[in-house]
């Protein structure tokens, strides 16, 4: 079916509305100016959530498909931090002109690096969603450029990836594979590190999980800028599998994530209010 075919369909369809009354938009969160977009109302609603199942569940019947889901490490602003106090920290990064300290807590590895430029000042918080060129450039580059700006990368966070993939899973008879944040799978992992406009991102994923040439849904709750599609979508590929589609309930068009799919399809049930 055509994307313009799809999109009538979910226009007619009455389970939609319903769906998009059941997730509450609060202002203003986590830091002011996010519009976000909260799905555990959803879950508080068992029919809405299951017609959320539902919808993509008669979207990947039959297709020979496995189901992956997203639980991704990322990094967070120093509002969310203190909001978030009693949660452990892995390491975190942080420069002022000209100086750059990357420090792993956990490992006690403290690694300090001095910058030779002044860059440009980037207030870097979560949910600033803006995307830029600094998406794509590694740590240590960004460090060179002598960006003033402050990353926390915390663990224990709760995450709204895996919510929606494993009831798809077993309605499609699909077999489920999380990709986690690290150091969470006891097996041997390959790994997806990368850099996102206001913080990093890695995923993990069992060796084995997934077998060359097996086709792949990506699952997730959200899209924004796409950096955790992307990276689930590299992590599979470096694995043998096809990436079909990814799959979303909620889509933020302005931050044109999609365009950072490399032409996978995405689908999603609706855009953010
Ligand atoms: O398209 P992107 O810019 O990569 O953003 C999308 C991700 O953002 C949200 O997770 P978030 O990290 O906010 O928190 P979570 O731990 O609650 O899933 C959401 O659940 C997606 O996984
Ligand atoms: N506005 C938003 N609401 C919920 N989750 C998000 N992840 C990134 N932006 C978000």
């Amino acid at each position: 079916m055509g994307e313009m075919a799809v999109r009538e369909e979910k226009e007619q369809d009455p389970r939609i509305p319903r769906i998009v009354s059941c997730i509450r938009v609060v202002p203003d969160f986590p830091k002011k100016g996010i519009m976000f977009q909260d799905i555990t109302t959803l879950l508080l609603d068992p029919k809405a959530f299951k017609d959320t199942v539902d919808l993509f569940v008669e979207r990947y019947t039959g297709r020979d498909i496995c189901v992956v889901a997203v639980d991704q490490q990322r990094a967070a602003s120093s509002e969310q931090r203190a909001a978030d106090d009693a949660l452990p920290r892995s390491w975190f990064l942080f420069c002022m002109p000209n100086l750059c300290w990357f420090v792993e807590v956990e490992s006690g590895l403290l690694l300090l690096t001095l910058t030779l430029l002044l860059g440009p000042h980037f207030d870097v918080n979560g949910y600033d969603c803006e995307p830029t060129a600094f998406a794509e450039s590694s740590m240590l580059e960004i460090a060179a450029l002598g960006f003033n700006m402050i990353f926390l990368n915390m663990t224990g966070v709760e995450a709204r990836g895996l919510i929606f993939g494993p009831p798809i899973a077993l309605a499609i008879g699909a077999k489920f594979i999380p990709l986690r944040k690290p150091r969470k799978l006891p097996g041997e992992v390959i790994s997806e590190n990368y850099i996102l406009e206001y913080g990093t991102d890695c995923l993990e994923m069992h060796v084995g999980a997934v077998q060359p040439g097996e086709r792949a849904l990506v699952v997730d709750d959200l899209i924004a800028t796409g950096g955790t599609l992307c990276a689930a979508i590299s992590l599979l590929e470096r694995a043998g599998a096809e990436v079909v589609e990814c799959a979303c309930v909620i889509e933020l068009p302005e931050l044109k994530g999609r365009e950072r799919l490399n032409g996978k399809p995405l689908y999603i049930l609706m855009e953010s209010r």
